[in-house]
């Protein structure tokens, strides 16, 4: 069957994705700050599909990656990474180091602003931006001990769901004053930047990425001649972890896959992000000053007919320090159909994908969450995909590895 990506008549919109998956979520505690001990309903103890971290393990010496964009050998690096581990790290991508502090401290201070001002701000059930718990809480019985807010296009527009309407009125010193963290985050502009830059990293990485599996930009169809994306899209995610009574037993972000083409990712200098790795298990990845990590997502497995892999990934809290994250996930056009791409598929290599657009997978992940991938599978030899860790109710395979 002919796996050219086509163009639908009807363009879904990625803001629709969630219509019919609509998701009730709310901390039990909406100051998790305030806690000096882990309720039970963010216990995460004993559930089965949670095994304990590998940060600090001595047994596992292995680590994804670290990749210099400026190594001659770049291509073939990322291509090996992207085969064995879905994951690696960047330095010397271009981005200076001082806009991504700047982008974590303009996190800190969202975080910051009293409760009641964040949830002004709340995602709607059946929306994909706005603050709120991580939606995958809705596949497990206990909750995650973070916050996120989800930005699409402009982040100032979401920003200012933040203002405060007493300070508007008073503004110019005669009302009240404004939070200083609310203040640092109307004025500035960072993230706006960050966003930008972002797009072109994530231009650049995904033609290095399908570059090694001799993709070129006449192969992409929602690519330009010139290889400019005209309406790639992409979703920013401010996350927090508050520093947690009880680590051990808490968890971060549960086991997951991205439905990206590929995510970048910049952690603040406390570590948290791991990495499952067929054969090894959980590796923890170490913070590195200015790097970023880049994860492959489900898209990209898509697309390169299951060549790489979408690495499962979580993380984890710790006692002592609050830890940022600012994972840009990056995806094709809304029209697009992504499909095994017609160079990586043949008589031995039949597509193992049938196509699909990006907010119609958001809606299958929604529903099916970590075993959307398997749930679109045409081909059924031999299984590429880790099935993974998949809530509550689910086979916990992916934590065997
Ligand atoms: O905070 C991290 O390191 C991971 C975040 C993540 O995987 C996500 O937001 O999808
Ligand atoms: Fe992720």
């Amino acid at each position: 069957m002919p796996s050219i990506p086509e163009i639908s008549t009807v363009p879904p919109k990625l803001s629709d994705a969630f219509r019919s998956h609509p998701v009730h979520l709310r901390h039990e505690c909406p100051d998790l700050t305030s806690l000096k001990e882990l309720p039970d309903s963010y216990d995460w103890t004993h559930q089965h599909y949670v095994i304990p971290a590998t940060n600090g393990d001595s047994a596992i010496s292995e680590s994804i990656p670290v990749i210099d964009l400026n190594d001659p050998n770049a291509l073939q690096l990322i291509g090996h990474a992207c085969k064995t581990w879905g994951a690696f790290q960047v330095i010397n991508h271009g981005i200076p180091t001082s806009l991504l502090d700047q982008a974590e401290c303009t996190t800190r201070h969202l975080f910051s602003l009293p409760v009641e001002q964040k949830l002004k701000a709340s995602r709607l059930p059946d929306a994909l931006t706005g603050y709120g718990l991580s939606r995958s809480n809705s596949f497990f019985s206990k909750i995650m001990w973070s916050e996120v807010f989800t930005i699409i296009g402009s982040p100032l527009d979401h920003f200012r769901h933040l203002w405060p309407e007493d300070y508007t009125k008073h503004w110019g010193g005669r009302g009240p004053i404004a939070p200083p963290g609310f203040q640092n985050l109307i004025k500035n502009e960072v993230m706006e930047e960050y966003e930008k830059e972002m797009t072109k990293s994530a231009e650049k990485l995904m033609w290095l990425m399908l570059g090694s599996l001799n993709i070129t930009k006449e192969d992409i169809e929602w690519a330009d001649p010139k290889g400019n994306i005209p309406d790639e899209f992409a979703v920013l995610h401010m996350n927090y972890y508050p520093a947690c009574p009880n680590p051990d037993r808490a968890m971060g972000m549960a086991a997951h896959s991205d439905s990206t083409i590929l995510t970048i990712l910049h952690q603040n200098n406390t570590a948290g992000l791991q990495v499952l790795k067929k054969g090894t298990g959980w590796v923890a990845v170490p913070t590195n000053p200015g790097g970023l990590v880049v994860i492959v997502g489900d898209l990209l497995q898509i697309l390169s007919n299951g060549s790489y892999i979408s690495a499962l990934h979580r993380a984890v809290v710790n006692r002592d320090k609050p830890r940022f994250s600012l994972p840009y996930f990056y995806g094709p056009p809304a029209r697009a159909q992504v499909s095994p791409l017609p160079k990586l598929v043949g008589p031995s290599d039949p597509p193992l994908y049938r196509p699909i657009t990006w907010s119609e997978f958001l809606g299958i992940k929604a529903k099916h969450f970590n075993n959307a991938l398997s749930s679109i599978r045409i081909c059924t030899s031999p299984p590429n995909e880790v099935v993974a860790a998949n809530g509550d109710n689910n086979t916990n395979s992916a934590e065997v590895a």
